[in-house]
């Protein structure tokens, strides 16, 4: 099926409703608060709320895919369910699945969310560039080729991968990037963006998204990267539950436009809150009040 591509898709939903993307994060701690059982039945039930109630209120929905694998075959089915009624719904979705292997399994894994035909197809899933950004890919051709997208972590939101993410990596140097030390987050960041200018003006124009924790900074909340050449979305989790405030994205990423840290054609940037949107919950008419109050916190 051809479709517009993702971050194109991505830019009209955020132009539409706000940046915001919810997290459907149903940990049992929220399946409680909301007085269900933390069974399938629970999480089927509380899935449906989130797509309901946010449908058309919102420009992203991730559901946070171990949460369902932890019920089994039974939990991915009720994910199966929700990616098919998001679609439905006209909502994009991003399966937050964080996968990444060799070659010849990373095919597999773009497949399974990436694919047209595929039962657990999303608009975008995210990635783990730890066997190497190259070993993804199979996602990243697959995104190009049936107008989807991928977000490959690059400086994560949790203070463990500073260890990991803040090394100083040799790299050899590609596209615009100088051979040399490089942070390993930024040749993260450098891979994604020799990825989309190789697919500028064409179908697979930004493809390939990064994300980039709130929370973490070389200077406080200051992300240290370098992302005006990415070309592509910029995921920020670390919204509300963990730390991060609206000001905070302002203030790490600017307004959108030229002034912005992604450069005139970047982004769009797309900050995550999961368990402060969801703990407004049930009730549909005080979940979209928690959407609405944080997108315009963000645009404000
Ligand atoms: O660096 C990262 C990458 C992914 N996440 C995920 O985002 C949500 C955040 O949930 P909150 O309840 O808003 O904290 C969750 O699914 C994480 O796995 C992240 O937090 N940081």
């Amino acid at each position: 099926m051809s479709r517009e591509p993702f971050r194109a898709r991505l830019r009209e939903a955020v132009a539409k409703h706000g940046p915001l993307c919810v997290g459907i994060d149903p940990h049992p701690g929220l399946l409680q608060a909301w007085g269900l059982d933390a069974d399938v039945a629970g999480l089927e039930w509380f899935t449906r709320q989130v797509v309901e109630a946010t449908a058309g209120h919102v420009a992203l929905l991730k559901p946070q895919v171990a949460l369902f694998e932890v019920f089994g075959s039974a939990g991915l089915g009720v994910l199966e369910r929700a990616l098919a009624d998001a679609r439905e719904a006209g909502v994009l979705t991003l399966a937050d699945a964080k996968r990444g292997d060799i070659g010849s399994t990373m095919t597999a894994y773009a497949h399974a969310w990436l694919a047209d035909d595929a039962p657990l197809a999303a608009d975008a899933v995210t990635l783990s560039p730890y066997l190497g950004v190259g070993a993804l890919a199979p996602a990243l051709d697959l995104a190009v080729a049936t107008g989807r997208g991928v977000f490959v972590l690059a400086r994560t939101s949790n203070p463990e991968a500073a260890g990991v993410q803040s090394a100083q990596a040799w790299v050899a140097g590609s596209g615009g990037a100088p051979r040399g030390m490089r942070e390993v987050a930024q040749s993260v960041i450098d891979a994604l963006a020799d990825h989309n200018a190789a697919h500028h003006g064409g179908p697979g124009e930004g493809t390939a998204g990064a994300v980039v924790g709130l929370t973490r900074g070389t200077t406080g909340r200051d992300h240290g990267l370098d992302l005006a050449a990415l070309g592509g979305p910029v995921l920020v989790p670390g919204l509300g539950a963990q730390g991060g405030t609206p000001a905070d994205v302002a203030a790490v990423f600017g307004a959108p436009g030229p002034t912005s840290a992604l450069g005139a054609d970047g982004g769009p940037v797309v900050p995550v809150s999961a368990r402060e949107v969801l703990g407004a919950g049930p009730s549909h008419r005080a979940l979209r009040a928690a959407v609405d109050a944080l997108n315009g916190t963000l645009t404000g």
